[in-house]
């Protein structure tokens, strides 16, 4: 395959955040935040995730032999149960996030047949399943990301995107941004610090993808590029998430933008200028979501493939076809998204309920990488001729890491306990993994972590039986 270049690398980075998320985000956020909290959340996303991406950078840089990426990391520094679960939960949350996706692009479709819904009714269900194995059976037959589609793809993302900012901008009403500041008259929305916690995991699911650099890292002509590909491509999609959420609430109030159905973007760009706004945003979506769909669905089948071949994952899943796609990889991740599509229809799920459970499936993974950052620099080989780096990659991992945790409890205790039900049934791929190199399954302290996750599974059954919690 081609080797890739810094600009090439940069528009991957780019490409592989930006997909639905911020097509909804004007919505996604009123629901919970008034504009301070909204600026207050942003600040301090920004800081966590650029800090994240330097961990990425930093790690791509110092620990090229481990290209896995994102599980390899938790592999090399914790063992390797965290090691597997930190692929588990990158798997799972790359396929929840396509269900959502799903939902989310017939839920763009119902803006012109209204049939769809939003995106949960049957004819939606049944029509993204039959996208989904169409999907699925090119992909079997050998299809790859073309450099074309990305090219489409990315040309379909960014002219709506840019269209709307400067449209927004250009009506925004300073007046109408600062009405109910800090979001108490309105909508009951509890404390400005309970705010900022609820938008967290929105802010989290649009930056999905900031981890793509180092899963394509092996690609990369020059090592370096990867990482100033990483925060160019960061620093770009900040500029634009802020700008999207801060200009929609100066064209319309909070409970006006909380109402609208998504891609809420349509909405409040159909509210400026009119029907074509609306239709402008949903082609553009269209196509987006066309090519993230793509691109995670070979992502989902690339993550359980490389994990078989080091032997985190149990054998059966490397096997491939005649054209080298991994067929069991496939089979498993898209049969479980129709599964969870038949979920979605009788659980009524929406589009942001099913991506705040992908979202909160990634943390363990991102945590995993900041600590194995803070474990790396804090043990300082490697480093022995340039101590002052290490010092700033001492800090800046120690940053990433306590965001990282801040963003657990930020996700609250639903969110926790449904991704420990999530997280044990890994245990039994785990399980098969370790017997077939006839090793220990777990060491001690792994099992009383997995105990901790049985018994967070146990809670989460409960609470789904008694109707506390929801999907
Ligand atoms: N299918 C997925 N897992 N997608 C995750 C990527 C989410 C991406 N940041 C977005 O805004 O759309």
């Amino acid at each position: 395959m081609a080797k890739l270049g810094f600009s090439a690398l940069t528009a991957l980075v780019v490409g592989s955040m930006i997909g639905g998320g911020i097509f909804s985000l004007p919505q996604n956020m009123a629901v919970s935040a008034g504009a301070g909290a909204v600026l207050i959340g942003w600040a301090i996303t920004a800081v966590g995730m650029l800090t994240l991406a330097f961990v990425f950078q930093t790690l791509a840089n110092r620990k090229p032999e481990l290209d896995g990426g994102i599980y390899a990391y938790a592999k090399a520094g914790f063992g390797d149960y965290m090691g597997f679960s930190s692929a588990w939960g990158y798997w799972m949350s790359a396929w929840l996030g396509n269900v959502s996706y799903f939902v989310l692009l017939f839920s763009t479709l119902g803006i012109f047949f209204p049939i769809f819904g939003e995106g949960n009714t049957l004819t939606a269900i049944v029509c993204a399943s039959l996208l989904l194995w169409g999907v699925h059976f090119l992909v079997l037959r050998g299809i790859k990301e073309a450099a074309f589609i990305n090219l489409i793809t990315t040309i379909a993302k960014l002219v709506p995107l840019v269209l709307f900012i400067v449209i927004t901008a250009i009506s925004f009403d300073v007046g109408l941004f600062t009405q109910d500041f800090w979001g108490h008259a309105e909508l009951d929305m509890g404390s400005v610090a309970d705010q900022v916690r609820n938008m967290m995991l929105v802010t989290v699911w649009v930056f999905i993808g900031i981890e793509g650099a180092s899963v394509f890292s092996a690609r990369a002509e020059k090592r370096r590029d990867v990482g100033r590909a990483t925060v160019t491509g960061f620093l770009f999609v900040l500029l634009m998430l802020v700008l999207v959420n801060v200009l929609s609430m100066g064209v319309m109030s909070q409970p006006q933008l909380a109402s609208l159905s998504n891609p809420s973007m349509a909405g409040v760009l159909e509210h400026v200028v009119g029907r074509w706004g609306a239709i402008l945003i949903g082609v553009g979506l269209v196509v987006s979501l066309a090519g993230a769909l793509l691109s995670w669905t070979l992502l989902c089948a690339e993550i359980l493939y490389t994990t078989a071949s080091d032997h985190t994952m149990p054998a059966f899943l490397r096997k491939q076809n005649g054209n080298g796609v991994p067929v069991n990889a496939l089979w498993l991740s898209n049969g479980l998204i129709q599964l969870f599509l038949i979920i979605t229809l009788f659980n009524e799920s929406t589009y942001l309920s099913l991506f705040y459970l992908a979202t909160s499936m990634i943390l363990v993974p991102y945590f995993w990488s900041a600590a194995y950052g803070l474990l790396l620099a804090g043990k300082g080989e490697s480093y022995e001729t340039q101590p002052g780096k290490r010092r700033s990659d001492l800090i800046i991992a120690l940053i990433a890491t306590l965001y990282a945790i801040w963003l657990v409890y930020a996700s609250g205790i639903q969110y926790i306990l449904l991704s420990a039900l999530l997280y044990a049934p890994g245990a039994l791929l785990f399980a098969k993994a370790k017997r077939e190199v006839g090793a220990t399954i777990f060491t001690g302290i792994e099992k009383l972590i997995f105990l901790a996750v049985l018994i967070g599974a146990a809670a989460a059954i409960y609470g789904l039986y008694s109707g506390m919690l929801t999907l």
